[in-house]
């Protein structure tokens, strides 16, 4: 796999809202085989960015390319289509479904007959639903979740409901995995858990990208960051080139937040 060629990229990327420009003039580069945090302060653009690269936003000016194909305009279920998939910052699981239905969620994308048939009474749907159930239950197996299958997600604690979105996002094998603030509302335990599941999905064709609040988890984690303030990169590097910038020093000992 060349981590160059199927990179997730961005050029010139910029994004106002009412002639405020939040992104001014972006470029990015996200690599297979590598994490890619991005950290900034609040209000820096970090979310704006994710949407942008997610097709959620759409900005005014610049490309947004996975493997050299371009993206722009494409919605954000034609870029999980493509295999670009997100999670969100707020646990975004059906409660009313199981955590095994919860996760099969994530294959649909994937152009088999769909979610939908694989839940009729015909013979290819109940054969469709079985490996789709399997599948679930390997991908919750790999994220250390072997046992809660047939729960609720409401009976699960919060880093495990984490865990199951993630797996949820990754049983369709996505090319590039975007997590939004992953550790937010998990307590220390809970985000030791995520940083050691984080670590052992990356692997050499997958992009990961990261945003996150949380330093200790964006720093054992991240084999490159961008810093973002005022809708501008302040740095990029590795992570102990970031926590030495001086830019970025005092951007963090500037701001007013816990970060
Ligand atoms: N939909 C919107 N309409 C108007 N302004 C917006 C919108 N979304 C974001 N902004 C503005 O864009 C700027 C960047 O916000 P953004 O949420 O991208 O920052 P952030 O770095 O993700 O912050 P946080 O860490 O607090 O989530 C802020 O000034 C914000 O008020």
């Amino acid at each position: 796999m060349d981590q160059q060629t199927h990179a997730l990229r961005g050029e010139g990327i910029a994004l106002s809202f009412g002639g405020i420009k939040v992104l001014k003039g972006l470029d990015v580069e996200f690599r297979a085989g590598e994490i890619t945090g991005l950290i900034g302060p609040n209000g820096a653009g970090k979310t704006s960015l994710f949407n942008c690269l997610t097709g959620a936003y759409s900005p005014q000016e610049g490309t947004i390319s996975y493997a050299g194909e371009p993206l722009n305009g494409l919605p954000p279920a034609a870029r999980a289509a493509k295999g670009i998939v997100r999670s969100f910052q707020h646990v975004a699981l059906c409660p009313d479904l199981t955590v095994r239905e919860n996760v099969m969620m994530g294959i649909a994308r994937n152009g088999t007959a769909g979610w939908f048939s694989a839940f009729l009474p015909l013979t290819k749907g109940i054969r469709e639903r079985e490996e789709m159930a399997r599948a679930a239950d390997a991908a919750l197996a790999d994220l250390g979740l072997p046992d809660v299958g047939d729960k609720f997600p409401g009976e699960l604690p919060p880093g495990m409901q984490r865990l199951v979105e993630i797996a949820r996002a990754v049983v369709g094998k996505p090319s590039v995995l975007m997590l939004d603030e992953p550790a937010a509302g998990l307590n220390n335990s809970e985000t030791r858990d995520l940083t050691a599941v984080l670590r052992k999905l990356a692997s050499t064709d997958l992009v990961m990208v990261v945003v996150e609040h949380d330093m200790d988890l964006v720093m054992s984690i991240c084999d490159r960051i961008y810093v973002l303030n005022f809708g501008e990169f302040v740095a990029v590097g590795s992570p102990g080139e970031v926590r030495t910038n001086d830019d970025v020093v005092r951007i963090y000992l500037g701001s007013d937040d816990d970060e």
